[in-house]
């Protein structure tokens, strides 16, 4: 993006946030660019009048003069309101394009690699302030742009060589700053990798979760001094860009010192000689101040500017960036799944520098039937469920819904179909209510009461209900000891925390609220459940897939055994495929694995008898 392409977006944006407060905060700066002149201008005359003119000449000067005063100081104060009220407005609109860019993604890919999340941090910290800094920096430009011509037209008339160097000393200035102000920007992103690790360890040091780890294993002392290398390494780019301002801006200000005070002592001469009335050298002062002050104005708010410019850079990298998956110019409705799911030769993996995770993944998931994947860590199960829900595509090969490819259909649709519980399932900070509830939102801005029953039944099913309903509020208290929120107020006590397993009951229970979907993906949904808890969910399980499609990953071979087909994936591909009986009898890795954990129970067993 060119600064001039960037300054005029950043400008647009802020027209469209809020074109009424932009067009008082331009009125307002060319007031205040305009007053001050014609302050000096009225000083120069009163002083010069104060013998010669008549009282009511002189009453009209001084009146003036005290009215361009007040206006003066008023002008400056609703600019300054505005220009926070433009901040706050062009706040609302950015944060808003990039969230809603940011969501635009449909895949994992982008938030995955560091570049983009460098890049978004920087989006994120700057898109408030980039438009407004712009703003504020060409405007202020201007109104100085505005006094500095009106001081130098005075200068031109006293003494035209004072004008010139005048303007001659700024020259530099400007060039000092603009390279400044890159340098700036530049080392701003090179710290940003060192900030997000310093802020990686400062979340390590205090979140909740790492809290156990970091007090049993005496983690704490190590992650603070990694955060402060962290910091240290960040602030010595800071320093030594400090430094060099510094140094720049102090020479600039001797240069600009030596030109004022050449011009005062040139002043005085000239009213001794009587070539100057006071008033002249009155006004000859204030216009070499006024035009060192306009010209250094003018720097300073180019300098902002072109530095908001550059940050803003990555705003506008964010909000127009290319979606990380492709999708098709008309993309087909996605119908209710008829057939089945197939993977055909399907290879991935996550990026050109990763290893295959999938190579040659040929797998049917019939309509109706429960598929379930099998296999050691790290074979890639989670991976293929990824690719089912369209989170990356395949590197390789495709993924058909009832025969057409994946990525061809409309990517919103697709997903209104399929509900799952992932291994890394979330756990909001939010009431138990919205925490199921949000398995079903479908557009809604806000969450009623209204599916009250719809809520506690998929809680029911996910053996959670009764614990959810004794809670201090019921389905209204906070799963959270973090936040409290209004009617938590008075009681910070009234938010809970649940145990991993709930939790993992709450995470069904969101799933099972979407559960009329045609697709039903759970990796791992038992995994921290009780022996009794795992056989209750998936009795349940059973009883609810009739007629609909499941994928199911488990460790524990026990519950998969019911499953219409099992696949085991080894090595990228899908080794061994049939039901539980099948694969036995053909004594492959499945019946290996399945008889170790049987006899792993069986020898407990016979140890505790
Ligand atoms: N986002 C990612 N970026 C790069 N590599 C990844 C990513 N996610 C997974 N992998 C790699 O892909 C491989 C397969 O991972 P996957 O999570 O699919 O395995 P899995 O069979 O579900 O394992 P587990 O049984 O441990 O859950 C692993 O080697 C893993 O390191």
């Amino acid at each position: 993006m060119t600064t001039r392409r960037g300054a005029v977006e950043a400008l647009g944006v802020a027209w469209r946030a809020a074109p009424a407060v932009l067009a008082g905060y331009l009125a307002a700066t060319v007031l205040g660019g305009v007053v001050p002149v014609l302050v000096a201008w009225l000083t120069k005359l009163v002083l010069d009048r104060i013998g010669p003119a008549a009282a009511g000449e002189l009453l009209v000067l001084a009146g003036a003069l005290a009215v361009s005063g007040v206006l003066l100081v008023v002008v400056a104060q609703a600019a300054k309101y505005l220009q926070l009220e433009l901040g706050r407005r062009i706040g609302l609109l950015t944060r808003d394009r990039l969230y809603t860019a940011t969501g635009r993604l449909g895949g994992l890919a982008r938030l995955e690699d560091p570049a983009f999340q460098d890049r978004l941090r920087m989006a994120q910290q700057h898109s408030r302030n980039g438009p407004s800094a712009v703003v504020d920096g060409v405007l202020g430009a201007a109104q100085s742009a505005l006094t500095l011509l009106g001081f130098l037209a005075t200068l031109a008339t006293l003494n035209w060589l004072m004008a010139v160097v005048a303007v001659v000393a700024g020259g530099p200035a400007l060039i000092v700053e603009l390279r400044l102000s890159r340098r700036r920007a530049e080392v701003m992103q090179g710290i940003t990798p060192a900030e997000r690790r310093e802020f990686f360890y400062a979340d390590l040091l205090t979140s909740l979760e790492a809290a156990k780890e970091a007090r049993l294993f005496g983690l704490g002392p190590l992650f603070r001094r990694r955060m402060l290398t962290e910091l240290s390494a960040a602030d010595a780019e800071r320093r030594a860009l400090d430094r060099r301002e510094f140094a720049a801006q102090g020479m600039l200000g001797v240069l600009s010192a030596v030109v004022a005070g050449g011009g005062l002592v040139w002043a005085i001469f000239a009213a001794r000689d009587g070539r100057l009335t006071i008033g002249d050298v009155v006004v000859f002062v204030a216009a070499v101040a006024g035009v060192q002050a306009a010209l250094g104005m003018i720097v300073d708010k180019l300098a902002t500017a072109h530095n908001a410019l550059l940050l803003f850079g990555h705003y506008h990298a964010v909000t127009r960036a290319e979606p990380d998956l492709g999708e098709s110019a008309q993309p087909v409705a996605v119908e209710p799944l008829e057939r089945g799911i197939e993977f055909r030769d399907v290879w991935f993996r996550y990026s050109d520098s990763h290893p295959w995770v999938l190579q040659g993944v040929d797998l049917f998931i019939p309509f109706g039937q429960s598929v379930a994947l099998v296999g050691h860590n790290g074979a890639g199960k989670s991976t293929l469920v990824k690719l089912l829900c369209r989170f990356y595509d395949p590197t390789r090969g495709a993924v058909l819904w009832d025969g057409v490819d994946l990525r061809d259909l409309s990517l919103a649709e697709l997903r209104r179909r399929i509900s799952a519980v992932f291994q890394d399932f979330m756990c909001y900070e939010l009431s138990a209510r919205e925490n199921i509830e949000l398995g079903d939102v479908d557009g809604a801005d806000d969450l009623g009461d209204d599916r009250r029953d719809a809520v506690a039944l998929a809680a029911k099913r996910a053996g959670i209900h009764d614990l959810l309903d004794g809670l201090p509020r019921g389905y209204r208290t906070l799963l959270s000891r973090i936040f409290i929120d209004e009617e938590d107020k008075a009681n910070p006590e009234t938010g809970v925390l649940l145990s991993g397993g709930q939790w993992q009951r709450v995470a069904l229970a969101r799933a099972f609220l979407r559960d009329a979907r045609d697709l039903l993906i759970l990796d791992e949904p038992a995994s921290g459940l009780d022996a009794e808890a795992e056989h209750a969910i998936h009795t349940e399980l059973t009883a609810h897939r009739a007629g609909r499609t499941s994928v199911l990953i488990s460790h524990r071979l026990g519950s998969v055994r019911d499953a219409d087909r099992i696949a085991v994936l080894v090595d990228g591909r899908v080794a061994e495929l049939g039901t539980h009986h099948e694969l036995i009898e053909a004594g492959g890795t499945y019946a290996r694995l399945f008889q170790l954990q049987a006899s792993g129970y069986e020898s407990r067993a016979g140890a505790a008898k």
